[in-house]
């Protein structure tokens, strides 16, 4: 004890010596120290690591357990004085923002001139002349010209770069909590989509903002969850784009998706998919789906002219940001249709209509702009679908950003002199007809001072941020070291290299916070709680933690894939050739293949992309999708909790994109294994042609939309099941289960498609719709999952549909009648593969049925339903020999009419549903026999319910099958 007090007394004394001598120097001192310190003594030197500064300036320290306990809570005072300030700087930087925004114009508009491409006139050219940044003449004639300024002019030569530099400050404002539009308007042609959408070499606009979004969400002090919308705005309908729509002429319109306005004045989009992503890519891979699903057609003017308005919203909340104008906000990236001249593009029948509902949607969107910037009582947003939608993210306390887009070519003079007009109208009444030369150049320099403070703001920002990252790894170190130490031992702690800065920072704090929180009296220091609550110790919270809950952005573990998109731009349109485009937006992160860089070509091509890498997520627990879960971006829609939840089931992006990657994107609607999201509805009798079953489809789309993450359980199934047990009660049965479907899923809010625990088949002539509920084992997020396949059929030589066969996958049972009822179930189809109508063994599911047991079964049957027996040669018998030398057989039904044949509608079947998880674990060979005559005798009814709706025998037959 008498050693140490001597030794810090030495420390103590030489520091107090610093100044009397001239060879005391600070350095000398602190070399002296070092030597003390290393010492073989275990006295830690006090004045040593008194600081977390002072504590990393040594190469190593032996501390007793007592004094790391400080070090540890300074080290916590620092990092949450450390927080606050980064708040503070927070809430200084968006005021900043604001009030250049403000100078510059809530409503701001930007004009970019076209270039000129090879292969055009160069003759009749040059009617547009950009004369400096914010100043464009158009040259009318001769000795006749207009100018027209705007709040930055883009040159032909202009790069995306330099347009997104000018859009990024309202990307900042998103992040502030502020919604937000940004347009692109336009003639057709005049690069509107190129400026959005960019190429894979230059993406733009929607590609950046995104990325930016999520750089500067990551940069922030806080937590945000992000969401993602696609949707596009078609002959006045809205339409979501991240769900296949057929867009076959022949096909009727898909029900528009309805608007809703809550009391406050927030607006959401009933049904509209909202996909929470958590990076860049996961948004960019939407993105490029819900592209694929636009409406585009070749014009006079554009050969991939955009027929509809498309919107992107990106849906930004955070929690724990008082200083965020709103919690949940909206960023919508529009690309407008492009205004056109019907008597130039000479479009007619579809094409006219497009161009007619486009212009109307335009105007209205300038009646509103302009009613807003005149302050009008009156805002006419009910004009027009665009303008609704808008409604919440279009006015004063939003930013908005007009891209207007020019022609260079004479013969578009017509169509630019209104663009720019539309454009003026729109800046001028904002910033006011009299603005003098003198106020502009105060605003000017009032705007240059304001970024040089805004810069500034943002390097001491990351200054912070970077020595809050160092503290807390610190505190890590610090923390590990005493978990490991064993009580009042002391013992060795490592120490890293040294970080001046930390001090540098920790004086800038005291400018702002006065000192570390450490200094001030206990009762002034924040509680924990309210500490959480501003986000403050959230880093703090992070390290403390050993399981880091809240913030999960790094991935639990990754998976890379290659999706491939087919893609089959083949007309549909009678008058002209109609595409739907691929995305090109394959930059930043995306390869396409060359074919589809260089055109729009009408023959079928696929688009590779190898980029797509996502976290794998966790299997939340199931009593979370229980919950329900609707979200609402609106400000005040809705609660904290809520969003949680719903949160938590949006996380399925790769599952969603790779439900829609065999999405056709055109006519290839009604191929194959193409899935149509909806199951048709029994009771109706087959007046089905086309067009019915296609509005059915899409009412169940609409539907399906809602039955999100919904467990549907095995049980509930059964007893339904039970509930229409009967041949004549099938339609019951099936109203039952799709009522059930229907009820069960509506509850909650997330991607379609989720489900889980059974199977329903319902099939239809010449189609076959699977309602199909698998439990998700694969380990991915979602623990269901509820597809609505469609398979259209070919019809064998023997007049039977030949899409009746399964895959088997392990640890699933399956069903030859395509009816399936297990907890585990799990089916493929393959329609196109007969063979596989073999039935394989099933493994694991607790039911096992060897095929001799089949043979048995299939005997039965038609016995037992007074089948003749001359049918009975129809079923033809393969036998094989299994692995273990027993006799197995494989039996490949080629009709199944031996079992149906003549009295199938006619009796009136009577059987029980099997219980299949209950009677899974009976083992014997009867049981088992049991089972199987049990599921098939179901399906029978099942069938036969079908056929009451009035399908004929054939399609019967087939179902069998
Ligand atoms: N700034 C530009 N640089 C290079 N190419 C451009 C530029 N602007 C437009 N283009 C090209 O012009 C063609 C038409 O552009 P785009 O399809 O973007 O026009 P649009 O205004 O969206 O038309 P529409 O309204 O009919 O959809 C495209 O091939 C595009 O690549």
């Amino acid at each position: 004890m008498e050693s140490r007090k001597s030794v810090r007394n030495l420390v103590e004394s030489l520091h107090s010596l610093l100044g009397f001598k001239a060879h005391f120097t600070s350095s000398w001192v602190n070399s002296v120290c070092d030597i003390i310190k290393n010492l073989p003594s275990e006295v830690p030197p006090d004045d040593c690591t008194s600081t977390p500064g002072n504590f990393e300036k040594t190469g190593s320290h032996h501390i007793e357990a007592g004094d790391l306990g400080t070090v540890i809570s300074k080290i916590e005072d620092e990092i949450a004085a450390s927080s606050y300030h980064i708040n503070q700087l927070n809430i200084q930087r968006r005021q900043v923002l604001n009030d250049f925004l403000d100078l510059k114009g809530n409503i701001r508009v930007f004009c970019r001139v076209r270039p000129i491409t090879l292969g055009q006139n160069f003759d009749h050219l040059r009617p547009v002349i950009a004369l400096d940044s914010s100043n464009l003449l158009l040259k009318l004639a001769d000795n006749k010209s207009r100018s027209y300024s705007f709040d930055r002019v883009f040159h032909p030569g202009s790069s995306q770069d330099e347009v997104f530099s000018e859009v990024e400050p309202v990307i900042k404002s998103v992040l502030d909590g502020y919604n937000a539009c940004i347009f692109a308007y336009g003639q057709t042609s005049t690069g509107k989509t190129f400026t959005m959408e960019g190429t894979p070499d230059c993406p733009g606009v929607v590609p950046r903002a995104i990325e930016a979004l999520f750089k500067q969400a990551v940069d922030s002090n806080h937590e945000f969850l992000l969401s993602f919308s696609m949707l596009e705005i078609y002959l006045g309908k809205l339409r979501d784009l991240l769900i296949p729509q057929s867009t076959k002429a022949t096909d009727p319109m898909p029900p528009c998706l309805s608007i809703q306005t809550d009391p406050k004045g927030g607006i959401e989009i009933d049904n509209l998919a909202a996909i929470q992503v958590r990076d860049f890519n996961q948004a960019l891979a939407l993105y490029r789906l819900g592209c694929r699903f636009r409406s585009t057609a070749s014009t006079n003017s554009n050969t991939t002219s955009s027929r509809s308005h498309c919107m992107i919203r990106l849906t930004i909340t955070c929690f724990d940001a008082p200083e965020r104008r709103r919690e949940t906000n909206k960023l919508w990236t529009v690309d407008l249709g492009g205004s056109e001249r019907v008597l130039k593009t000479k479009a007619w029948g579809r094409r006219l209509e497009e161009g007619k509902a486009i212009n109307l949607s335009l105007s209205a969107l300038g009646d509103v702009i302009n009613a807003l910037q005149r302050k009008n009582r009156h805002i006419p947003y009910r004009n027009s679908k665009l303008t609704q939608v808008l409604r919440d993210s279009l006015g004063e306390d939003s930013k908005t950003l007009m891209l207007v887009h020019v022609s260079p070519k004479e013969e578009d003079l017509c169509e630019t002199i209104c663009s720019l007009n539309f454009a003026t109208r729109v800046r001028t009444i904002h910033l006011g007809n009299g603005e003098s030369a003198e106020v502009r150049d105060q605003k000017e320099v009032a705007m240059t001072n304001l970024q040089q403070k805004m810069k500034q703001i943002e390097n001491e920002h990351q200054d912070i941020r970077r020595n809050i990252k160092k503290l807390n790894e610190k505190l890590e170190t610090v923390t590990r070291t005493r978990a490991s130490s064993d009580g009042l031992e002391a013992f060795h702690l490592p120490i890293e290299v040294p970080q001046p800065k930390i001090e540098a920072t920790t004086n800038r704090i005291g400018d702002f916070t006065a000192a570390p929180l450490s200094q001030l009296p206990r009762f002034m220091r924040p509680t924990v709680c309210s500490r959480r609550k501003s986000g403050i110790d959230h880093q703090n919270l992070k390290e403390r933690d050993p399981v880091p809950a809240r913030r999960r952005r790094m991935p639990l573990s990754h998976r890379a894939e290659s999706v491939t998109f087919p893609l089959k731009n083949t007309s549909d349109y009678n008058s002209e050739c109609s595409i739907s485009r691929t995305s090109c937006l394959v930059g930043l992160n995306m390869k396409c293949s060359a074919d589809n860089e260089t055109d729009y070509s009408e023959d079928t091509s696929e688009c590779e992309t190898k980029m797509v890498v996502f976290p794998e997520q966790e299997k939340p627990p199931r009593s979370l999708f229980r919950q329900k879960a609707h979200l609402s971006h609106g400000e005040g829609y809705g609660n904290r909790q809520t969003y949680k939840f719903s949160s938590t089931k949006f996380l399925k992006v790769d599952n969603w994109l790779h439900l829609h990657k065999n999405e056709p994107t055109s006519i290839s609607y009604a191929t194959k294994s193409k899935r149509v999201l909806a199951i048709p509805t029994p009771e109706k009798k087959i007046t089905c042609n086309g067009q019915n079953i296609a509005e059915k489809l899409h009412e169940k789309t609409v539907q399906n939309h809602e039955c999100r993450n919904k467990k549907i359980s095995h049980e509930k199934i059964e007893k339904l099941a039970d509930a229409g047990v009967t041949g004549r009660s099938i339609d019951k049965t099936l109203t039952l289960l799709k009522d059930f479907v229907n009820k069960n899923c509506r509850s909650s809010s997330i991607s379609p498609y989720h489900t889980t625990d059974a199977e329903i088949m319902i099939k239809r002539q010449g189609s076959v719709y699977s309602l199909s509920t698998e439990d998700n084992q694969c380990g991915n997020f979602s623990p269901v999952e509820l597809r609505c396949d469609r398979y259209d059929q070919d019809n064998d030589d023997n007049g039977v549909n030949g899409m009746s066969n399964m895959k088997v996958v392990p640890g699933k049972m399956h069903c030859p009648d395509g009816f399936t009822l297990n907890s585990n179930s799990c089916c493929h189809f393959s329609p196109p593969d007969i063979d596989n109508s073999i039935i394989d063994l099933i493994e694991d599911t607790g039911v096992s049925i060897s095929l001799s047991e089949l043979e048995s079964h299939c005997q039965q049957v038609p016995t037992d339903m007074g089948m003749s027996n001359s049918n009975e040669k129809d079923l033809h018998v393969s036998s094989q020999h299994s692995k273990k030398g027993t006799s197995l057989h494989q039996y490949k039904l080629r009709s199944q009419r031996a079992l149906f044949m003549e009295n199938a509608n006619k009796k009136d079947l009577s059987m029980p549903f099997v219980k299949l998880q209950g009677s899974s674990q009976n083992t014997g060979i009867c049981d088992i026999l049991k089972q199987k005559i049990q599921i098939l005798y179901a399906s029978t009814l099942l069938g036969l319910g079908i056929q009451s709706c009035g399908y004929n025998n054939d399609f019967f037959y087939g179902l069998m099958l």
